[in-house]
């Protein structure tokens, strides 16, 4: 697995609302690979998703998205953020919205119905934005995000609402990119999901109790899920054991 590191968050802390929701967390995340933001509603994973693109002000410490600061120009037609509300123009087609974008970031439109296709939505592309349902909205987002190819792609529970078979091509679009050198960071409280990623932050309260591979965080939990293993991790911080 490559090692550069394409994101350095460096005891991070964010107060919203005069409220501490980030408390000094730092992480590494490598290069060409999916990390999958863990954590309960609540616990601060749209926060640090906000840090990481640049649209959250921060109360100290430092964000670095390769190698610029978060938010800068530079990093502006490199990294890409998909919300949880999908952000799309009701009043265009889907085919006009995505091409919108692919037009903003000189893709041409076969990319962007190569983009719908690839998020299963080619039998839509002539549908109002606004007459999708909410899992083809999200998809939608989410072609207006691939198609400009970003090195960075961050998503925000992308996978909701999605049926499984949806789901799971998605995953592997998503692995595909992360072959082909991209760097994904995608939340998500589905816990089947994680299993898919190269690394997992786990986010409890505002700080990571959890950095760490799949694998490694199963064994050094010593249980057989990851569900079981975020519990157990819980359970241990709270002296519940
Ligand atoms: N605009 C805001 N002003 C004040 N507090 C906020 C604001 N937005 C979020 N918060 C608080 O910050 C904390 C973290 O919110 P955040 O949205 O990052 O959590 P989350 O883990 O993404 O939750 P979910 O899974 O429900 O989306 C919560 O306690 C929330 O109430």
């Amino acid at each position: 697995m490559p090692s550069t590191p394409a994101i350095v968050v460096t005891d991070l802390v964010v107060d919203r609302g005069k409220k501490p929701v980030l408390r000094s967390v730092s992480t590494e995340i490598s290069a060409g690979t999916v990390t999958g933001l863990l954590g309960p509603s609540g616990s601060g994973k749209t926060t640090f998703i906000r840090s990481i693109v640049g649209t959250q002000k921060v109360k100290s410490g430092t964000v670095q998205v390769l190698g610029h600061p978060a938010g800068t120009k530079p990093l502006r037609r490199r990294v890409a953020y998909v919300t949880q509300d999908a952000s799309i123009y009701r009043d265009l087609s889907v085919k006009a919205n995505v091409a919108y974008f692919a037009a903003l970031y000189g893709r041409s439109r076969h990319e962007a119905m190569q983009a719908i296709e690839g998020v299963g939505m080619g039998d839509h592309a002539d549908k109002l934005a606004g007459n999708l349902s909410g899992g083809q909205k999200t998809r939608t987002s989410l072609a207006c995000a691939l198609v400009i190819e970003p090195e960075v792609l961050v998503l925000d529970e992308p996978t909701v609402g999605l049926d499984p078979v949806i789901r799971e091509e998605l995953w592997d679009r998503f692995r595909a990119l992360a072959a082909g050198g991209a760097t994904l960071l995608v939340s998500s409280h589905v816990m089947d999901e994680a299993d898919r990623c190269d690394r997992l932050l786990l986010l409890r309260d505002g700080v990571f109790i959890a950095d760490d591979t799949p694998a490694d965080l199963r064994a050094a939990t010593g249980t057989a899920n990851l569900e079981a293993a975020f519990l157990h991790l819980i359970r241990a911080l709270e002296g519940v054991n």
